[in-house]
């Protein structure tokens, strides 16, 4: 018999997973064939020229859009057969989020938004959870913009505020697209402090797309997508040599 995902140590499973848009002619195929495990407590950068299928790759495993082929499974849930409510309960308790597309509330305030996740699963944070939720504030800066709405802030900083929101909660698996395109190289760096004591402190699984190789750096494993495949699959390594193998993969195509 096959080991579940989470006898092998994953959080997030794919397998087989593609996508195709439209039909006929005009069909792209934006994902091919991928499979990867995203393991516990692991920080893993995806990285990919523009339209390669990185997009794409986090909104299937995250059960934010339907494959053409394959399957995804969180934890031991098989989600490509989960119906709409119960994907929606999965994700709000299993995955944070740190998307462009995941806007703050306008109506509440920074603290509102940093606690929605609580506040629609019915609960308050335990006082484990508040002090790390302390924790996230003053790392992100936050502190004296606690009773600002998100339109009294700049851009960086509803960044970071929905970098807490998806943090807070300590779910099992947080997607990340862009996370430090906003911030200053300062912030830019403390976000991936975070990111990457949230995976080795925690045992969360981290995917953040990113195009900046120094980003990159800082995580424990690297995908390499192009045209919808996974090219190639590394540990930990260093700007120079990401940035090297970008140039190689850009030459190539
Ligand atoms: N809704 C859609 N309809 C048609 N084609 C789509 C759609 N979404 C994505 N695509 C196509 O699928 C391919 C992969 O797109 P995706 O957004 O996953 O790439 P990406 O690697 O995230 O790119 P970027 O770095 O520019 O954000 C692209 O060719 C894109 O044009």
């Amino acid at each position: 018999m096959q080991n579940t995902p989470s006898e092998l140590g994953l959080i997030a499973r794919a397998v087989g997973l593609g996508k195709r848009y439209g039909t006929g002619q005009g069909a792209v195929v934006a994902l091919d064939d991928v499979s990867i495990g995203l393991r516990r407590g692991e920080f893993t950068a995806i990285m990919g020229p523009s339209g390669s299928g990185k997009s794409t790759l986090m909104h299937l495993m995250a059960g934010l859009d339907t494959p053409t082929s394959g399957r995804v499974w969180l934890g031991d849930t098989d989600i490509t057969e989960l119906g709409d409510s119960a994907l929606t309960v999965l994700r709000r308790r299993r995955i944070g989020f740190v998307f462009q597309a995941f806007n703050l509330v306008p109506t509440l305030d920074v603290r509102g938004n940093i606690l929605l996740p609580f506040e629609l699963d019915g609960r308050k944070p335990a006082v484990a959870e508040q002090a790390w939720i302390d924790e996230l504030i003053d790392t992100l800066g936050l502190r004296a913009r606690l009773g600002h709405r998100p339109h009294e802030l700049s851009g960086g900083q509803q960044q970071r505020v929905a970098i807490a929101r998806a943090l807070a909660t300590r779910p099992d698996l947080v997607f990340a697209d862009e996370p430090t395109g906003n911030l200053d190289s300062r912030t830019g760096r403390e976000v991936l402090g975070l990111l990457a004591a949230a995976s080795s402190r925690s045992g969360q699984a981290i995917a953040m797309v990113t195009h900046d190789p120094i980003a990159a750096s800082h995580a424990d494993r690297i995908l390499f997508l192009a045209d919808g495949r996974i090219v190639r699959d590394q540990g930990r390594s260093s700007a120079e040599e990401i940035s090297s193998f970008m140039l190689q993969m850009e030459a190539a195509a």
